[in-house]
């Protein structure tokens, strides 16, 4: 198994440079059949209005467009609970029971793993970093994943289909923290 970096997967833009701290959160292990990647996502609004979105793991519907539906099976809303999600019809999936791992406020991170559930993603774990962009008061989101390659599916294809669905929604909570930071 490889451990990947968060530099290996590409330049980070304006030439940010992540504190170690952060970048640990984004080192994930690979096996000899998963794949990785992250994408990043400039966001022009204050951090705390993107943490507010990104935080509520029992509310991920309000920015996951290919979400119809989420509801808590156990917890508060803490480390370990756990939910599921209700997929909107016409992708290769129908339902997700997803695990929150880590949900730090002060570092701005979030990490979920998903533990069952009716798709193809097994063993897939992402964690979402928040930064302070350091041109004016924006927010640069970073998201890692690691995940199993599906049987019949190549490591390309596999990070192809994560990635795009990680960028929607990523490009889904930009446009959302940015209206809010509008009415703010
Ligand atoms: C890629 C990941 C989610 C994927 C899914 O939520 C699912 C777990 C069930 O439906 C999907 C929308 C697509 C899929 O095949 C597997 C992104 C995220 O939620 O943060």
């Amino acid at each position: 198994t490889t451990s990947t970096a968060l530099t290996r997967f590409f330049p980070l833009p304006c030439g940010i440079s992540l504190p170690d701290t952060v970048a640990t959160y984004h080192v994930h292990t690979l096996g000899p059949n998963q794949c990785g990647s992250a994408v990043v996502q400039a966001i022009e609004a204050p951090i705390e209005t993107v943490w507010s979105v990104v935080r509520r793991f029992d509310n991920p519907q309000a920015y996951k467009q290919f979400l119809k539906s989420c509801h808590i099976i156990v917890g508060d809303g803490n480390v370990g609970t756990l939910r599921e999600v209700h997929v909107v019809s016409g992708l290769p999936a129908a339902s997700s029971v997803e695990k929150l791992e880590i949900l730090d406020d002060e570092r701005h991170v979030l990490s979920f793993s998903v533990v069952g559930g009716d798709h193809r993603l097994t063993n897939y774990r992402s964690v979402t970093t928040l930064h302070h962009s350091p041109k004016g008061n924006g927010t640069l989101v970073v998201e890692s994943f690691v995940v199993d390659i599906p049987v019949g599916n190549s490591r390309e294809d596999t990070c192809i289909f994560v990635e795009t669905i990680v960028r929607c929604n990523l490009q889904s909570l930009a446009r959302m923290a940015e209206n809010m930071a509008r009415t703010e």
